[in-house]
């Protein structure tokens, strides 16, 4: 058989492929999603050819899942063959090979080792306990920073403010204090996750030397890595010198991964923990604004809850029904990662009876299954009142609402993320 891009070529003639839309010569479905968002282009593309498809980005094929059937085969009953991530052309040059960090990780034993590490010890939940006093700060710094703003402008930032609280949350949790540069940290993620999110032309013709030849994306990838690699050991050195030996209580999050010497694992749980959290709470913050009387609600709850209060910890945290709605329909109405992050296929195998080729990148367009109005009532509204009468949970049993993904490489973050967002809000509501 004959290989483009780890895709068995003569398999295809026999293969029974998803529907797909009309291609152009050469570019093949990518004129489908000029201009719009690629989860709504993609939504819409799916209601007139079905909850599974087959598109040629360039010559990249990509297979969408778009219902929570099509979603279920790939992350529960076909989850192993879908348990690979998808790896562009331009993504290699962001990482050396070996160090993809746990989120680019091919499926294999070294991501297994660092996926059990980072459930059991990193990301448990009671590893995210002992960083309660750390957000319990964080948030009331937020909180100061926010009063002292509004009382010299009318108008307060509060998109940046949540980024840099995210950032500081996260990264004292996990290196033990605060980064000296953070603000260049912000800038130097902002930048990543535009890099990673777009896609170039080696990627959409991955077998063509002229594609690589023009392109400036696997140098720009490269100097970013540099980069994010500089920014990592300076962050180890300045760990290792500042370290209080002796104290094993005392250990961090970069202590374990120094433990067993993942450096792009580090890059990973810094970056997806500020920038998912922060992305969350922005959200958020516009729907209540938007939403007046939820925003009412959301107040009254707190304010009641919480009544005569001084301080606010995360023990209160449990008491606020109404707050833990509002998460749920946020991360429904927008999940900050709205494609999930790109499986790719490992074997040929079926989905929903139509054959996926070995070499497929493979998406779930969570977004779009969450707005489905077959699984959803008035999808377009934002109503957290509406999971009050609904079993329906985002720990990846529910394949209408997959906002952490699914399966064996669902997020590992959830209960880290979820604190982060859950204190702030009260916080600022409260205020
Ligand atoms: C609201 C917050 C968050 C959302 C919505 C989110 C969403 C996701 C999604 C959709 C995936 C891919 C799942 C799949 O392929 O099935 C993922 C993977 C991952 N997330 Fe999160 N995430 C969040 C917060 C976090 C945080 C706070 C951390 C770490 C501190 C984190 C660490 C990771 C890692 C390491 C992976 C890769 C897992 C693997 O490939 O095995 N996430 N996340």
């Amino acid at each position: 058989a004959s290989r483009r891009r780890g895709v068995v070529v003569d398999d295809l003639a026999r293969a029974r492929l998803p529907p797909s839309p009309r291609a152009l010569p050469v570019i093949g479905h990518l004129h489908h999603l000029a201009g719009a968002l690629p989860h709504r282009a993609m939504r819409d593309l799916a209601r007139r050819h079905g909850p599974l498809m087959l598109l040629r980005l360039g010559a990249l094929p990509v297979v969408v899942a778009s219902s929570a059937d099509a979603a279920r085969e790939v992350m529960k009953t076909r989850d192993l063959h879908f348990a690979t991530r998808s790896m562009t052309q331009t993504l290699r040059h962001a990482f050396l090979e070996g160090a993809e960090g746990i989120i680019f990780a091919p499926y294999g034993d070294a991501w297994r080792q660092v996926r059990r590490i980072c459930t059991l010890e990193l990301l448990s939940a009671r590893r995210v306990q002992s960083f309660r006093n750390v957000r319990e700060e964080e948030a009331g710094r937020l909180l100061r920073g926010v009063a002292s703003a509004a009382t010299l402008a009318k108008v307060v930032n509060l998109s940046e403010m949540v980024a840099a609280y995210a950032a500081d949350s996260a990264v004292r949790a996990i290196i033990g204090n605060r980064l000296k540069d953070r603000d260049a940290f912000l800038a130097l993620l902002e930048r990543s996750v535009k890099l990673f999110a777009r896609m170039s032309l080696p990627d959409l013709y991955p077998s063509s030397r002229l594609a690589m030849f023009l392109s400036r994306m696997p140098g720009r990838m490269k100097r970013q890595r540099e980069e994010l690699v500089g920014f990592m050991d300076a962050i180890v050195r300045d760990h290792e010198e500042n370290k209080v030996t002796g104290d094993a209580n005392k250990e961090d999050l970069l202590d374990v991964l120094l433990r067993i010497q993942r450096e792009g694992d580090l890059q990973d749980v810094l970056g997806t923990g500020s920038e998912t959290a922060a992305t969350t709470l922005q959200w958020i913050m516009a729907e209540l604004m938007r939403n007046p009387r939820v925003m009412q609600k959301a107040q009254d709850e707190v304010r009641h809850v919480l009544a005569g209060q001084h301080k606010v910890t995360e023990d209160d945290l449990g008491k606020l029904q109404y707050i833990h709605l509002v998460i749920k329909e946020a991360l429904r109405f927008h999940p900050p990662a709205p494609l999930l992050f790109p499986r790719e296929c490992r074997s040929t195998c079926q989905v929903l009876g139509f054959d996926v080729p070995k070499g497929t990148m493979v998406l779930v367009n969570a977004w779009a299954i969450s707005r489905d109005p077959e699984y959803w009532d008035m999808p377009e509204e934002f109503l957290p009142a509406w999971f009050d009468n609904s079993t329906i949970d985002f720990k990846g049993t529910d394949f209408e609402y997959t906002p952490f993904g699914a399966g064996r490489r669902m997020c590992p973050g959830m209960a880290f993320a979820l604190v982060n967002v859950e204190l702030v809000l009260a916080l600022v509501l409260k205020r």
